[in-house]
């Protein structure tokens, strides 16, 4: 990864994990916020606890993206950010391609998981509105399943993502841990033991209760799906009986 983001590294995680708070500004957030709140109800997919936008589109059965560009309110300053950084310089496409959007009401969490081998082993997620604690576990060692050991042994790691902030997750990161967020309406247990990026948090003080009360928080997840196909080709596909 490059020199920028040398100063972001998390450095108590195993592999490369990059935290930078402020990534976005007041204006910027609530820009983005607004446009995500005007698009008609069925963009969103309503799950059990959450709900969902999937941007350009989502994935079909083999895990292909159609090629259709991210709207500009995705699009700016964002990925020129992500240019800057070059975080995206080594994935295939140099860009992420995909954005998916999640909104988390007070309470409301996803469950431990791996994003698995549609993407480019890189997520760099946008937190927006509210901050967020985000669970890493490692994958039972034995078995290689995707089983969360959640109930024995808690997180091994915790991130702490303020509202405005950029996580970058990648490496092992992506393929030997699964991640989560708690349903939960309070986070605690915010201290520099707790927290990996504890010394990477714009605000310290914000937290210095040591917790907060969740609120709507909402999250930019951006990836490169590794398949993309062309319309053109896929009418052919389509065609061809
Ligand atoms: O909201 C987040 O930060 C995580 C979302 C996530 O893990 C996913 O969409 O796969
Ligand atoms: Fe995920």
């Amino acid at each position: 990864m490059s020199a920028p983001l040398d100063t972001a590294r998390i450095t108590s995680l195993p592999e490369n994990a990059y935290y930078i708070p402020n990534f976005i500004t007041v204006d910027e957030e609530e820009r983005i916020l607004k446009k995500i709140n005007s698009v008609p109800i069925p963009r969103w997919t309503q799950l059990s606890h959450r709900r969902l936008q999937t941007w350009p589109s989502a994935l079909n059965k083999s895990n292909t993206l159609l090629a259709a560009p991210l709207p500009d309110w995705l699009h700016e300053p964002i990925i020129s950010r992500f240019k800057e950084l070059g975080c995206f310089s080594d994935a295939p496409h140099k860009a992420p391609n995909h954005v998916l959007i999640n909104e988390y009401c007070p309470g409301q969490g996803i469950m431990p998981h791996e994003d698995g081998p549609a993407y480019y082993p890189l997520v760099a997620t946008i937190s927006l509105a509210a901050p967020i604690v985000l669970d890493l576990y490692e994958k039972k060692v034995e078995t290689d399943t995707v089983d969360a050991e959640k109930e024995d042994t808690g997180p091994k790691y915790r991130i702490l993502q303020e509202p405005r902030s950029l996580l970058i997750t990648t490496g092992s990161l992506y393929t030997q841990y699964l991640h989560g967020i708690a349903n939960t309406l309070k986070d605690d247990a915010l201290t520099p033991e707790s927290i990996c990026n504890w010394s990477l948090v714009g605000d310290q003080q914000a937290y210095k209760t040591g917790a907060y009360e969740r609120q709507t928080r909402v999250s930019l997840t951006y990836r490169d799906v590794l398949k993309v196909a062309k319309l053109g080709n896929s009418i052919k596909f389509l065609n061809r009986k």
